[in-house]
């Protein structure tokens, strides 16, 4: 359990996150994150340095990643070191634990994790062969070649899903109807002019050509998922229940949480009655080709870590790119489909990799701040049929 690493209230932000090919399509990931995070610090006006270290996690490579985190620090005018992680879907996960355990450590005061991604235009790396025929490249499409196929197993993410669903015995009526549900999770935050999606998210200023910028104030390309719209599309394995429509789709955006001590925490909390402590992390790995499986034992080891059952959980929020996550997480640790991923999730706001979790994190600590503070366990599997946890501490009365 940890005990001294603390994310300040409001300490966070989210960009809006847009289908791929949308909006933030033309943006380099690292420099479109670095000046929205630049710009959301500005408004903060935090006297002193506002981090030491930077976390930049990233999963698709954007041209530059070489410098990765250092040249984003430089680009916010923060001239610090950092470290450059990817972690696939779980990249902020790993971020905000190696954030908290440096904490713990008494290693840095206040580091802050940025997690940036472009699925759009995603780059298309040719590696040398010189053993091949007549030197003949190898090729990879980042995007469709990973999505398509775990180079340990052979088998597509979609097949994964498919797999656990099979042997769970999970529907496709299960598999539209969950969608239903988690689509109208999503319209709340939408309610209000979008009251709860404004208590955290951040407009985003886009180049979309050469002498026109968009502001991009809320998220695109989400479908709306009606019995109607679900039953039309096919699976897409054939005799698989999943659909176009009960997957997430892949996504640009960007997000960023500041991890630090209880006393700078409070100093730089938009509310001192509200603490935010993390306090444990977990990890998994399933069976080959079975990931959406490996959320399972990762919340359980972060759950035994933190002292708790599923039961003493406030908040549940789990990254679900596939409706076979939720159902499977549901049955095994004995929720209802309802009682979690309340304002959204993954599998219909869109999957921008790196920053889903941080705003899964954010969205998961707003709720419980709305419920009068509680625990909050963020679940989500990873490529390599893996899966990683945490478990927050949310106090409305610190
Ligand atoms: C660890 C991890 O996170 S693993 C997760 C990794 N990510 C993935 O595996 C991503 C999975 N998703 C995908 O790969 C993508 O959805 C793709 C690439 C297969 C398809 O992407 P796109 O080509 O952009 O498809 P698009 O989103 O437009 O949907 C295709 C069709 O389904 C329809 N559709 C999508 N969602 C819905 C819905 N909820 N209800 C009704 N129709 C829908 C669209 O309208 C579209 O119809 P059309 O062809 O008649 O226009």
């Amino acid at each position: 359990m940890l005990t001294k690493a603390y994310i300040p209230y409001g300490g966070y932000y989210s960009s809006p996150f847009c289908k791929w090919q949308g909006s933030l399509a033309n943006e380099n990931a690292i420099e479109l994150g670095a000046r929205t995070a630049r710009q959301w610090l500005e408004r903060k006006g935090w006297e002193g340095a506002p981090f030491d270290y930077l976390y930049l996690g990233i999963t698709v490579g954007q041209q530059r990643v070489f410098y990765g985190s250092t040249w984003a620090a430089a680009m916010m005018g923060v001239r610090v070191p950092g470290m450059t992680v990817m972690q696939a879907c779980s990249t902020a996960t790993t971020c905000v634990f190696n954030a908290a355990m440096s904490i713990e450590q008494g290693l840095l005061l206040s580091p802050l994790c940025l997690l940036v991604d472009r699925c759009s235009n995603g780059p298309h790396t040719i590696w040398p062969n010189p053993l091949g025929p007549g030197g003949e490249v190898i090729s990879e499409n980042w995007n469709m070649d990973n999505m398509n196929g775990d180079p340990a197993t052979g088998h597509p993410m979609v097949v994964t899903a498919e797999n656990v669903a099979r042997e769970a015995g999970f529907t496709r009526e299960e598999a539209d109807e969950l969608a239903i549900l988690r689509y109208e999770q999503y319209v709340a935050a939408l309610k209000d002019d979008r009251a709860f999606q404004k208590r955290y998210m951040v407009p985003v200023e886009a180049r979309v050509g050469r002498k026109q910028m968009v502001r991009v104030e809320a998220d695109e390309g989400v479908t709306p998922c009606t019995a109607e719209g679900l039953q039309r599309l096919k699976p897409v394995v054939a005799e698989g229940i999943h659909t176009f429509g009960s997957q997430t789709h892949p996504a640009d955006g960007n997000a960023a949480l500041l991890v630090t001590t209880k006393e700078r925490a409070a100093e730089l909390s938009a509310d001192p009655s509200v603490s935010i402590r993390v306090v444990s992390y977990g990890f998994a790995r399933t069976r080959p080709a079975f990931m959406p499986a490996a959320p399972v034992p990762a919340a359980r080891m972060a759950l035994e870590r933190a002292g708790i059952g599923i039961k003493d959980v406030t908040v549940i929020k789990t990254h679900n790119p596939f409706a076979a996550n939720d159902l499977y997480f549901a049955k095994e640790l004995g929720v209802g489909w309802a009682e979690f991923n309340n304002f959204g999730s993954s599998m219909i706001f869109g999957h921008p990799q790196a920053p889903t979790v941080a705003r899964l994190l954010i969205e998961g600590i707003e709720e419980a701040v709305l419920r009068g503070g509680g625990h909050v366990l963020v679940a989500g599997c990873a490529a390599g049929d893996t899966g990683a946890a945490l478990v927050l501490k949310v106090d409305t009365a610190a």
